[in-house]
């Protein structure tokens, strides 16, 4: 049987520590074995990853570990980078919250105690501060493991102090250990986090990494892996990563044989006076997706603008124009790039809405968001809010989006019956059958205006073709299609032309889609 595509797995705090249990009690995997194998995982990793850092035979590297098995990973991957000569015992040290007791037995204070016997310096911060911060600022590495799943609310005391510090180094290269201490599950914006210039994600990979609130503060984020069996991670997690690889596979190619009205057909609705950029974005980003047809309804006094180099799109006057009295009925629509708010929008959105009832994909974006917020929907919306949008939809505020993304998308997903995604420097999405995604995204050159109209031409135009396929199909999986093939866009736009218009960026999305979607099926059909 053919693997299923998936991202990488996501874990919450409480199903790591799930899985810990279950990982001792049925597959023989205890505490030490555990931190053991996270740890020298972790140097491999890191080790491999910056081989540069190493070149330097007076390498200093400090630890900062806490009590709990974050420290511990801490300290295994130290002795681990010192036993495979990557650095000198007598150029290291450990700046401990706590000395592990004489008689103690954990994970810690056997590690702590390996490398006091291999010759590493160790200093309690407590009462031993100024020597503390000497290590700590004369180091050219910092192994960050002062708090990791084990935080409790904000991070206070002296793992404040240490990650004060730590934070106001700045030539030193810190790496935290499965997430920067101070980033978990709750995290607000305003609580103290360290920020690393890398993380080694222990797999399974924590989600708070991924809360838009945290995400900075992470840096460079390094899968460690190879420590639980795959099975027993499947068994815990709810939430995947997803990058543009995994996501191309969960969309179907287009067939060689296939027709413009077989391919997908997609209607839009947007532009206003002040926006019409919007609409033609938007229609590009539908046919960069690799829908068959595109046709756009605009305002009668920008219809004039947008028909001329229109490029393949069908447009049309959306004064008078209806949905489907082209030569088509849309598998898929889009409302919502810079259409405005205005009351007269009303009937075309619960005409939309009507169609939606009946199973086409209706995709809402922007403005359409706004005006939609008291409509009911029948499991074949997709809405795209970015934080300010979210905030005002769901009546909370952009903090607490950007601090809790999953669980305020789950709930609303399944109180709409809409899939929903929640835009910003990381994308989220979720589905009202309670699944959730997340894509990486830390792409700048996104940040300009224009990216959002793109994103939601894209998913109109993955919606659309997969719908003609499949009625009342998987709108999720599109979802995620659509964020990973804007992010690997940008990414691509960005490295071709630098800082660059959103146009420029659809005809990236469209070389990633051709190559992802129209290449490898001769002599195949599918679906
Ligand atoms: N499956 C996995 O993911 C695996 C996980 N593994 C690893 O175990 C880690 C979890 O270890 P854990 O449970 O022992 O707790 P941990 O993160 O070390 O935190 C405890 C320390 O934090 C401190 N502290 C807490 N709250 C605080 C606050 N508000 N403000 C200040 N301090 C605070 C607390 O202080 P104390 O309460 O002792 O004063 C103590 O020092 C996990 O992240 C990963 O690295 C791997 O080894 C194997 C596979
Ligand atoms: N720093 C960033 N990294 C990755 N993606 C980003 C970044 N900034 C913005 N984006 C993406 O760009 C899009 C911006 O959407 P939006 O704010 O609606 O823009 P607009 O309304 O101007 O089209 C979203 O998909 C968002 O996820």
């Amino acid at each position: 049987m053919k693997p299923v595509p998936r991202g990488e797995i996501l874990v919450s705090a409480e199903q790591a520590k799930a899985l810990d249990r279950e990982a001792s009690s049925s597959w023989g995997l205890d505490p030490f074995a555990l931190v053991e194998a996270a740890g020298r995982a972790c140097a491999g990793v890191f080790a491999g990853t910056y081989p540069g850092l190493f070149l330097n035979p007076g390498l200093r590297i400090a630890v900062a570990a806490g009590s709990g098995n974050n420290g511990a990973d801490a300290m295994v991957m130290l002795r681990a980078l010192i036993l495979n000569g990557h650095a000198a015992a007598e150029n290291c040290s450990l700046v401990i919250s706590r000395v592990p007791g004489e008689t103690e037995h954990t994970p810690g204070s056997e590690a702590f105690r390996a490398l006091r016997a291999m010759g590493a310096a160790w200093l309690p911060w407590d009462t031993r501060r100024e020597d503390s911060g000497k290590a700590l600022e004369s180091a050219d590495l910092i192994i960050d493991g002062i708090a990791g799943t084990g935080l409790r609310d904000r991070l206070r005391g002296d793992p404040l102090e240490m990650a004060g510090l730590i934070n106001s180094l700045e030539n030193s290269f810190v790496v935290s250990v499965d997430v920067p201490s101070g980033c978990g599950d709750t995290r607000e914006a305003d609580w103290p986090v360290i920020y690393a210039s890398a993380t080694l994600a222990v797999e399974p990979v924590k989600s708070c990494l991924y809360h838009p609130v945290s995400r900075t503060a992470a840096g460079h984020i390094l899968p460690v892996t190879g420590i639980f069996p795959k099975e027993l991670q499947e068994s815990h997690g709810s939430t995947y990563l997803w990058d543009w690889d995994a996501a191309q596979k969960i969309i179907p190619p287009v067939n060689p044989d296939d027709y413009k009205y077989t391919r997908g057909t997609v209607e839009i609705r947007a532009g206003s006076q002040g926006s019409a950029g919007a609409a033609r974005i938007a229609a590009r980003g539908a046919q960069a997706a690799g829908a068959g047809l595109v046709r756009l309804l605009a305002d009668r006094d920008l219809y004039p603008i947008l028909a001329s180099g229109s490029g393949g799109v069908m447009v049309d006057d959306g004064d008078t124009a209806l949905s489907g009295d082209g030569r088509f009925t849309p598998d898929a629509m889009l409302l919502g790039p810079g259409w405005g708010t205005d009351d007269s929008r009303l009937p075309v959105l619960r005409r939309a809405l009507d169609a939606e009832s009946r199973g086409t994909a209706l995709v809402l974006d922007a403005d359409a968001i706004t005006l939609s917020r008291d409509f009911e929907f029948h499991g074949s919306v997709i809405l795209t809010p970015h934080a300010g949008e979210l905030a005002r939809y769901a009546g909370i505020s952009k903090e607490e989006a950007l601090a809790s993304p999953g669980t305020i998308l789950a709930r609303l997903s399944r109180e709409k019956k809409a899939v929903i995604i929640f835009k910003s420097h990381v994308t989220w999405i979720s589905s009202p059958d309670g699944r959730l995604a997340a894509v990486d995204g830390m792409t700048p050159a996104l940040a300009a205006g224009g990216s959002g109209d793109l994103l939601a031409g894209l998913c109109a135009g993955i919606a659309g073709r997969t719908a003609k396929r499949q009625p009342r199909g998987d709108l999720f999986s599109a979802a995620v299609a659509a964020a990973a093939l804007l992010t690997a866009a940008g990414k691509a736009a960005a490295a071709d032309s630098g800082f660059c218009d959103p146009l420029t960026i659809a005809e990236a999305a469209a070389k990633l889609a051709g190559a992802a979607w129209m290449g490898g099926v001769r002599g195949q059909r599918h679906g």
